[in-house]
């Protein structure tokens, strides 16, 4: 028999913590795009990021093909879950019977695969009630409820008691939040010795200040986009040291070539492929141990 951690998860919900919390909560539990949803019925894994890797064109076959678009949907997707599977890769050594916590888990994607390959528990934080409930069916569906558990909750002002995780992550989620008090928190929750990973999108110091394919995709998702140098910073004043910092940059750019063939296209992946091929964004892993 099973023990669903919370099966009321998201019936109580705490307020927002601002006004900005509230419209990024109205936001995500509105949001209903084909290229999400299509994408997550290929094998009912569901992410809100974008993917890595090259294109496999073989997979893809000839394009008049009545069959491509869908070929198209899954080989996007397999590209998002191998986003995953690297983020996955950054968090070192991790048991069964630790707990990990993913900080704006979106539709949950990323903690089922988490607990599919390491067996342990997995704890998301959303802003959102609905992508809570959607998380929370899918782990009953999985039959994984007990492991696998989504919460209304600010990831900034998290119920996890101080040094009980042994690793935490932001997938495409920190360019919401303030980092310094972000990574306050995780620093917080982590054990000493325990690892954080962030893949994001950045914009780059050299270019000087944010460009405007950059301010198009704040306004797009409504978010605030943080410079590669403010993780670095904010990582170090919180006792955390950086591992790896990777330049994902040239791996996710056939992931947005591709989607920008597809029926499924949302208007923005012109400004991220600008942005990415003139400098002034780039997609990057860090991974830090809380020490
Ligand atoms: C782009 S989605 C990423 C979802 C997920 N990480 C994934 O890879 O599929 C951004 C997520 O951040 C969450 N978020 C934004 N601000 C937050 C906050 N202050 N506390 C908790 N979650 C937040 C949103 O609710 C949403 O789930
Ligand atoms: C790299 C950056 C800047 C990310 C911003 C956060 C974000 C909205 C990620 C993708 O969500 P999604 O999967 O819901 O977006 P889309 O509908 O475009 O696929
Ligand atoms: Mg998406």
């Amino acid at each position: 028999m099973t023990t669903e951690l919370n099966p009321t998860a998201s019936a109580m919900i705490p307020a927002p913590a601002t006004p900005y919390q509230r419209d990024i909560a109205r936001y995500w539990n509105s949001e209903a795009r084909p290229v999400n949803l299509r994408l997550g019925d290929v094998d009912g894994l569901y992410h809100h990021h974008y993917g890595v890797g090259a294109v496999d064109h073989d997979a893809l076959g000839d394009p008049e093909d009545s069959e491509y678009e869908k070929r198209l949907i899954a080989e996007l997707h397999r590209l998002e879950s191998a986003q995953t599977e690297v983020l996955l890769d950054h968090l070192g050594p991790v048991r069964a019977d630790d707990t990990l916590v993913d900080a704006g888990c979106g539709r949950g994607g990323s903690m089922v695969m988490a607990h599919q390959r390491f067996g342990c528990k997995v704890e998301g934080v959303t802003l959102s009630s609905s992508q809570a409930d959607f998380g929370n069916g899918r782990a009953r569906e999985l039959r994984i409820q007990d492991h696998v558990r989504a919460r209304v909750c600010n990831m900034l002002d998290t119920p996890f008691e101080s040094g009980s995780i042994a690793a935490s992550w932001n997938n495409e989620s920190s360019m919401y939040v303030d980092l310094h008090d972000l990574l306050a928190e995780h620093s917080r929750f982590l054990k000493v010795g325990g690892r954080y990973v962030t893949i994001t999108g950045c914009w780059n110091p050299r270019y000087g200040q944010p460009s405007k394919w950059v301010s198009q995709i704040n306004a797009h998702f409504e978010c605030n986009i943080h410079s590669r140098r403010e993780y670095l910073r904010a990582m170090a004043d919180n006792r955390l040291v950086p591992q790896a910092v990777i330049d994902l940059t040239p791996d996710t750019l056939p992931y947005w070539e591709l989607r920008a063939t597809s029926s499924l296209v949302t208007g923005i992946e012109e400004a991220f492929i600008k942005s990415y091929g003139d400098g002034s964004f780039q997609y990057v892993l860090i991974a830090a141990d809380r020490v």
